[in-house]
């Protein structure tokens, strides 16, 4: 099914009805690369990525897994020292459905100087928290049972308290 740039060329949108109903009545979805250069002047509603957003956001897949690991082939193959690649052996856990990339309000303004400013806002609530965490706790039980949470907490009073 068209989606992001093959859908833009062929509907004129990133993710036309059909590809977003397909998508729902499917038990999984493998998802193909979906932007390019050729998209990248477009307005935001017209980008590739936006048709991404509003699939994770259609179907809810608030977590996205993504294994990292170095096979011993590859090691040499790396712009990391070779102590530090080898062996990695990752899961990296992200939510895709809240914070930044969602967060409102969004936009540009003007502040008390006259200058130009933008803003995106990151904003989860605790149930977004709870759900992810639950899912990387899991995860980690599954593996060799250690959890990392990457954030900004001495900074953040957010990121701490949630
Ligand atoms: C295409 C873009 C919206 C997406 C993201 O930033 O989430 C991609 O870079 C990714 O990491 O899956």
């Amino acid at each position: 099914m068209p989606m992001g740039g093959a859908a833009l060329d062929l509907t004129g949108v990133p993710l036309p009805e059909e590809t977003l109903l397909a998508a729902k009545q499917s038990d999984a979805i493998l998802l193909g690369a979906i932007g390019g250069y050729k998209w990248d002047t477009n307005e935001k509603h017209l980008k590739p990525e936006t048709g991404l957003l509003q699939l994770r956001e259609a179907l809810k897949v608030f977590a996205n897994l993504r294994p990292a690991s170095v096979l011993p082939q590859l090691v040499d193959a790396s712009t990391l020292k070779k102590e530090v690649a080898e062996g990695v052996d990752l899961m990296v856990v992200r939510e895709l459905t809240g914070g930044i990339y969602f967060g409102k309000p969004r936009g540009f303004s003007t502040d008390e100087n006259g200058e130009e400013i933008g803003f995106n806002t990151e904003v989860y609530a605790t149930y977004e928290i709870d759900r992810i965490a639950r899912i990387a706790f899991e995860t980690a039980r599954k593996r060799r049972g250690k959890l990392c949470s990457v954030d900004k907490a001495n900074v953040l009073e957010v990121a701490s308290r949630l």
